[in-house]
């Protein structure tokens, strides 16, 4: 069964949830005659299958693919993309499907973001952490020398289809890894989530419902993060400096979940956080396979990249922390001495 979870804002838009959901796509896709698909190699056989019914829709289909994974978030790729368009005379009434991962879709949406000032998006994603975040929400952007993310710009897909069919070729470590998104929705906002996980067995669909409706509720109220939106990047702070840290050869869910175990310590160490659910963080991440710790020597690198995180302001660093299950605020400017001892003493191997 097709769930339709809205999107509000200024520019309202359905994330679709179900299976074999690509006979939606040329209806979400506008006036446009020409369409932009994006994909890496190995989306291929799922580009293909967007760009048929693209086509047989009437629509001339323009494919675009980049390199895979974060290799393709970069300004570099987005400017082959932006040539490929000038050369097909792409207007604003054309449009950009991202076919992929959150890598693919962060970019596709990223093009089509600065393309005449922006052309529309729908989303295809393909990961399950492209459907419960990356596709959802606005963010769009690519990575520099500086760091992860630090370029890009909001720009909310017209539509968002996610076809759960993909997942049966995604490898099993990013099913893993896509969970760690799915894990900080239920600590920020459903619990359910978490029980739903701890008790086993496949909910996958429940799964990818809950969580798309956690950061629908957010990104709907907050789209350029003035405030609330920052709850959706707990664990992001130490996550993105490990990826920047492993030159972005890291999954970003693996990264994240390693900045969420981080995250709670900080927690229970500046007083708002019981152990008990600090604890639970551990255990439901372990269980699911993914990451806990990470290496003591990369501390001090670790810190610097903290400090060009979207939430400092100026040399004060700002961390998401919980004051209790679903329960997310957030603290500003713990000392250097108090993130490592945390560091230390939860993360450190
Ligand atoms: N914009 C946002 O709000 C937001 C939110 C979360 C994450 N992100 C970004 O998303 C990226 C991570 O996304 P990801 O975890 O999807 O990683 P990814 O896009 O790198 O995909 C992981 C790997 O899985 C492959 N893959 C994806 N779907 C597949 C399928 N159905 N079959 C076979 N292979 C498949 C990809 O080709 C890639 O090799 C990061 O860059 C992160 O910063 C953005
Ligand atoms: O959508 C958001 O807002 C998030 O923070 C979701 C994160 O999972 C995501 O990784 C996002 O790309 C991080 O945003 P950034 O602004 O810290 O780069
Ligand atoms: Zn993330």
């Amino acid at each position: 069964m097709t769930t339709t979870i809205e999107v509000a804002g200024d520019h309202p838009y359905p994330v679709l949830v179900g299976r074999d959901l690509l006979p939606e796509l040329p209806a979400r896709l506008g006036k446009a005659a020409q369409v932009a698909v994006m994909f890496s190699a190995p989306l291929k056989a799922h580009a293909e299958k967007a760009m048929r019914a693209i086509e047989d829709s009437g629509r001339a289909v323009l494919p675009i693919e980049v390199p895979d994974a974060e290799a393709g978030k970069s300004i570099t790729v987005a400017e082959k993309a932006w040539e490929q368009l000038g050369r097909a005379k792409f207007t604003r009434s054309d449009a950009v499907v991202g076919v992929g991962g959150g890598a693919v879709t962060d970019l596709a949406g990223f093009v089509a973001a600065c393309w005449l000032r922006g052309v529309a998006v729908v989303h295809v994603p393909t990961s399950l952490l492209g459907m419960v975040d990356a596709a959802v929400g606005g963010k769009t952007g690519v990575n520099t020398a500086a760091g992860k993310n630090l370029v890009g710009a909001f720009h909310p897909p017209a539509a968002v289809l996610c076809d759960l069919a993909t997942l049966d070729t995604l490898p099993a470590r990013d099913l893993t890894a896509g969970m760690a998104e799915v894990v900080k929705c239920g600590f920020i906002a459903d619990p359910v989530i978490l029980d739903l996980i701890e008790s086993g067995g496949d909910h996958i669909q429940e799964l990818v419902e809950r969580a798309v409706a956690v950061k629908a509720r957010v990104v709907g109220e907050d789209l350029r993060e003035g405030g609330l939106r920052e709850i959706l990047n707990y664990g992001h702070t130490l996550g993105h400096a490990i990826e920047r840290f492993e030159g972005y050869r890291w999954r970003h869910g693996d990264a994240v979940s390693v900045g969420l175990v981080f995250a709670a310590a900080l927690g229970v160490r500046t007083g708002r956080l019981d152990p008990g659910t600090a604890a639970r963080h551990r255990t439901v991440l372990e269980s699911l396979g993914l990451p806990v710790g990470y290496r003591r020597d990369a501390w001090p690198d670790l810190l610097d990249a903290m400090r060009v995180d979207k939430k400092a302001r100026g040399a004060r660093l700002r961390f998401v922390v919980l004051d209790g299950l679903a329960r997310p605020s957030v603290i500003e400017g713990p000392g250097d001495d108090e993130l490592r001892a945390v560091y230390e003493e939860a993360v450190a191997t």
